[in-house]
């Protein structure tokens, strides 16, 4: 294959895979043969200034990832992953974990059943690259220095983790190699990383047990505590610290929620709960949002706790609203309208939730009103899903699919669904990366960007995670599915990224600046159970924005399956590499049947020709078309006709010839 990176395609030349493959073979060789081996001590000083260095060189836009990187045109380089054997997220809350001594990290080993509590090491500047971003990190005393790396994710609050903390305790820690065989403690779970900022008192709850007297003492300096971290939370509020806010009021519900705390003053955990949910609604953690919000209703009748009470129906309806969940959205506000009857934004809010209700019933979208509010700053849509002309079940050799469940006409819509997640190629989070998987020895062209975005929301929401995960993918993780423990969310991150490899899709270019290492992507969890054909494809996708609607490309009967096209090539050895590669299938279609059965040198003949035929489409315009030219289009047709078996073909689309006989057609 040439080396040909035109910014839109990525080729890879043979060697240049191969150097790809044997970096990463060579660093899971090194890592397989030192399993269990004691850890080098660092030498503290060098290490820091060896990240000083990096992070100089990350400053200053230089050359900064050692990591494998492909060029791929106008300047841009991708970063190429290896991805070896995927392994699950710890599950056991931090209190069951005993700690672990950096000292006693063992080489290439998941340190089960451990904890390990762990402060950055000072004046230690995080390094930052496409892919993921390390730093050094240190025991208490200070005497023992380690890498600490965390792979694609920032923060739930879009923020790098590692610049966010003072404290880091990692759950069941993953010592391992870098690409370069540099030891260090590995990350790929962000819920395998507990984050302590300096601002705030994990430690929290405080013990209510001993005398009467001892314990109503108790109570009350855990109710000072309360209402100072209360305090602390509006002051971070206030400074539009998000994160620390949250964390502030996190740390102050702990400790009012409290029986003894919560007896003597229950509004104080109503007051913060209702506090959480702005501060959650701005982070986008809309799961939160919407409990704090019901936590914090008093169900008073007086002035003030109507109003307040009127704050928290807001709060929950605008949570369950852009969750989608329309009818409970307009639930609240009208609960909320009972309260306070004159409120503006709820009677907008109301209006709104009509018109959703009435797209999530009918699919009836104003796509001209839609078009138009779209633009490079505001690409996504308000709007509802539609769904309900399909069904997903089995579909026997393609796992399940999508099914229509009534009649729908030729360009009727079968559906319409707004994004789980999109990352449009102008966004930072943008990223693509080649990843090199050991399991199928293939290199893959990934949206990563995508994956983290992805983990990300599931992180803030997850309620989102049991339907995301249900997704088709080939690693299916330990098998045991638990999405929370007590010390909050767990996403299985390796598995998204499976995940999204295998039910992403492309959105096209809409503002004009994707090329191959920001491809603008997303994941639209309904859609992705539709399978693929190359022949029997029965719908088209259209994107309005993050919006994607599946339209009938002819008519389809109540019980059809749905199939689109993945991959629209013609050539079919292209076609059945990037099935293979990028779904992991071999189509049988009656197409795919036929064409398999073609000698191989009779479908190279067949790509030549078909290639003289768009060129020639793209010289000779059919309108103006002379006679000479009409009697060469009927030779290339003719000859590409002849390059298919009669037999084999019959009732099976000649798909090479196409498009020079519709050119006839049209020159006629
Ligand atoms: C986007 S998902 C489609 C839904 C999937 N069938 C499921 O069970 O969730 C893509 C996966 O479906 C399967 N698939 C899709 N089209 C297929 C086909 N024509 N033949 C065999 N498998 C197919 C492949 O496993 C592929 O990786």
């Amino acid at each position: 294959m040439a080396p040909q990176n035109d910014g839109n395609t990525i080729f890879l030349t043979e060697k240049e895979a191969d150097r790809i493959r044997k970096t990463i073979e060579a660093k899971l060789k090194k890592c397989s043969e030192s399993v269990g081996n004691a850890r080098e001590p660092r030498d503290s000083k060098a290490a820091i200034q060896q990240a000083t260095g990096m992070s100089l060189m990350a400053d200053m836009g230089g050359s900064t990832d050692p990591d494998l990187t492909q060029p791929v045109g106008r300047g841009r380089s991708l970063p190429a992953i290896g991805v070896g054997q995927p392994y699950p997220p710890c599950i056991v809350p931090l209190r069951d974990l005993k700690p672990m001594k950096l000292a006693d990290l063992k080489m290439e080993t998941h340190h089960r059943g451990r904890r390990l509590t762990v402060k950055c090491a000072r004046r230690c500047p995080v390094v930052t690259h496409a892919a993921r971003s390390w730093t050094m990190v240190q025991n208490e005393a200070g005497d023992e220095t380690e890498r600490l790396e965390i792979c694609l994710h920032k923060s739930r609050h879009g923020e790098d983790v590692l610049e966010s903390a003072s404290v880091y305790i990692i759950k069941e820690p993953y010592f391992t190699f870098t690409n370069q065989g540099e030891a260090t403690l590995r990350i790929d779970h962000p819920s395998d990383l507990i984050i302590c900022r300096d601002e705030v008192d994990n430690s929290s709850l405080l013990s209510v047990e001993g005398t009467n007297r001892e314990a109503e003492d108790a109570a009350a300096a855990a109710e000072t505590t309360a209402k100072s971290c209360k305090d602390n939370g509006n002051a971070a509020l206030k400074l539009k610290d998000l994160p620390l806010a949250h964390a502030k009021y996190t740390e102050g519900l702990k400790v009012a929620r409290q029986e003894a705390v919560s007896t003597a003053n229950p509004d104080l955990a109503r007051d913060i709960s209702r506090n959480r949910a702005h501060v959650n609604l701005a982070l986008s953690q809309l799961d939160e949002a919407k409990t704090d919000a019901i936590a914090s209703l008093t169900g008073r009748e007086d002035q003030r706790s109507k109003e307040l009470d009127t704050k928290a129906y807001f709060r929950a309806g605008c949570a369950a609203y852009s969750l989608g969940e329309y009818q409970e959205a307009k639930n609240f506000f009208q609960e909320l309208q009972k309260l306070t009857p004159s409120d503006r934004d709820s009677n907008t809010y109301l209006r709104l939730i009509k018109l959703r209700l009435r797209e999530q019933e009918d699919g009836s979208y104003n796509f001209t009103k839609l078009r138009a509010n779209l633009s490079r700053t505001h690409p996504r849509v308000d709007v509802a899903t539609f769904t309900s002309n399909t069904t997903v079940k089995d579909s026997p050799g393609r796992g399940r699919g999508l099914f229509a469940a009534r009649q729908i006409a030729a360009g009727g819509i079968i559906m319409g669904e707004k994004a789980f997640c999109v990352v449009y190629g102008h966004e930072s989070d943008a990223l693509t990366a080649m990843t090199y998987d050991v399991r199928d020895e293939r290199i893959r062209v990934s949206p990563v960007g995508l994956g983290v975005a992805a983990v990300q929301k599931l992180l803030s929401n997850p309620s989102q995670i049991d339907k995301f995960m249900d997704l088709r993918g080939e690693y299916q993780g330990d098998g045991k599915n638990v999405s929370m423990t007590e010390d909050g969310p767990v996403v299985d991150t390796l598995r998204v990224h499976d995940i999204v490899s295998r039910n992403g899709f492309g959105l096209g270019s809409q503002y004009g600046e994707d090329d191959a290492s920001n491809a603008s992507t997303g994941i639209w969890i309904w859609t992705a159970y539709a399978n693929h054909s190359c022949i029997a494809a029965n719908a088209e996708k259209e994107f309005i924005g993050d919006l994607m609607v599946l339209r009938a490309t002819r008519p389809i009967e109540a019980g059809e399956e749905i199939f689109i096209s993945y991959d629209w090539s013609s050539d079919y050895d292209a076609r059945q590499s990037n099935l293979m590669t990028t779904w992991g299938f071999e189509c049988d279609c009656a197409l795919c049947v036929a064409e398999k059965a073609d000698d191989p040198s009779v479908r190279t003949k067949r790509r030549e020709l078909e290639g003289e035929a768009d060129a020639f489409i793209e010289r000779e315009h059919w309108a103006k078309a002379k006679r000479i030219a009409v009697a060469k289009a009927q030779r290339l047709a003719q000859a590409i006709d002849e390059t298919y078996d009669v037999e084999r073909y019959k009732g099976v689309p000649r798909i090479a010839a196409l498009r020079i006989l519709d050119w006839l057609e049209k020159a006629k």
